[in-house]
């Protein structure tokens, strides 16, 4: 399946078509990817109106497909074993693969009934809190992890096939077993799901005055405490047993912490473990994390001001590394926050200010 890029997203009648059933977030993602790269994409959806989204966004075609050489299955995690064992069924040469958040559950109910080789798991470690069509992007998979978790008959060809679509869709193919990548992801996706969640939990009953003071820090916190309900229910039951594991250890750090304040102990230890954690996640691109400084730069909230930023900064020759915006209470003027090297920070503000943006650490 290897494929010259295809900007345009014409179909090659000489590329093998490929179904994605499941036409939310991820399945549309990554049929808007493959369509990109010129892939004959047919798609499914149980909801007739994310099957419309998805075919108006230009990921595929709603005509069924005679004889793909791929399936991808994108459908909730609690459905896909039954999804990935009709589609296997249904076209007797298809490679047939799927991307639940969870995957012991999946590949052991798979391999309990088929064992024609045909079946790859797989788990791109990309999304988002929104879900279905319209949050979907081709993009979403760039320098993102691509877990494959082949199943205990898979091919070596199907696995090689589900790796080349993995690094079309500019992701970093990762292959693990299904029991520990469920033990990992239990850490750095589920277990910070539920606390992202029971901290917003928190901001219902709040009073409006309070919650006027939310800042950067509690958005953070609490970006992904918007997502799916439904979808996070299976996910958690999916893997309750790793989840339960870590959280038996948070209870027993909030334990410290609130013995701590009773008593008036020091909490720093708890604190200084947390930002010890922190930097142990990998940087942009896999690597150790460099050391970042935030440069501020007030924007006016009219057209053009982000581009005309972006650009300056682009000729001041520094690297934005993350971006975020915020938007000043009862002003016309919006406030982004350029991560960049620590290093080049002064002399990114210093060029700033003098091409008359206010600008400042
Ligand atoms: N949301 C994320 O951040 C994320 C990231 C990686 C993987 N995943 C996994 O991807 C899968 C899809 O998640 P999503 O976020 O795209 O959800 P979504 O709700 O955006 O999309 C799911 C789609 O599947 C359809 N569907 C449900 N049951 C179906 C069935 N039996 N047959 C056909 N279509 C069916 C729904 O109508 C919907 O369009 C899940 O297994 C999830 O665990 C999600
Ligand atoms: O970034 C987000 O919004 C996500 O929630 C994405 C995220 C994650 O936790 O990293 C969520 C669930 C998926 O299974 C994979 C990716």
């Amino acid at each position: 399946m290897t494929t010259p890029a295809d900007p345009q997203g014409a179909a090659d009648p000489g590329l093998p078509p490929t179904v994605v059933i499941g036409c939310g977030l991820i399945g549309t993602s990554i049929a808007l990817g493959l369509r990109g790269h010129g892939i004959d994409v047919h798609l499914r959806d149980a909801d007739p109106e994310h099957l419309r989204a998805a075919v108006d966004r230009g990921a595929g075609s709603p005509e069924p497909a005679a004889d793909p050489a791929l399936v991808v299955v994108a459908v909730p995690p609690a459905a896909t074993v039954e999804a990935v064992v009709d589609a296997l069924r249904e076209w007797p040469r298809a490679v047939v693969t799927d991307v639940a958040s969870i995957k012991d559950r999946v590949v052991t109910g798979v391999d309990a009934v088929d064992d024609s080789g045909r079946f790859v798991g797989s788990h791109p470690m990309a999304g988002s809190e929104r879900s279905g069509p319209e949050a979907a992007s081709a993009q979403l998979f760039e320098g993102r992890p691509w877990v494959i978790t082949p199943g205990r008959s898979a091919a070596d060809e199907a696995v090689r096939l589900v790796e080349e679509v993995a690094v079309m869709l500019g992701g970093v193919p990762v292959t693990m077993e299904p029991a520990t990548h469920d033990e990992a992801v239990a850490l750095v996706s589920h277990v910070p799901q539920v606390m992202s969640s029971l901290t917003a939990a928190r901001l219902l009953e709040a009073p409006s005055a309070h919650l006027a003071l939310a800042g950067q820090g509690v958005r953070d916190v609490t970006r992904v405490a918007g997502s799916d309900p439904t979808l996070w229910r299976e996910i958690l039951r999916g893997n309750a047993v790793a989840v339960r594991s870590i959280l038996r250890s948070v209870r027993q750090d909030l334990d410290t912490v609130l013995a701590a304040l009773e008593d008036e102990s020091d909490v720093a230890e708890l604190l200084v473990t947390g930002r010890r954690g922190s930097e142990r996640l990998p940087g942009k691109h896999g690597g150790v994390q460099p050391e970042l400084a935030v440069v501020l730069v007030q924007v006016s909230d009219r057209p053009g001001e982000l581009s005309r930023l972006f650009a300056r900064v682009g000729q001041i020759g520094v690297n934005i590394e993350d971006l975020r915006i915020d938007h000043e209470l009862g002003r016309l003027v919006g406030l982004v926050e350029i991560s960049v090297l620590a290093d080049r920070a002064d002399h990114l503000v210093e060029e700033l200010v003098t091409s008359g943006w206010t600008a400042y650490r």
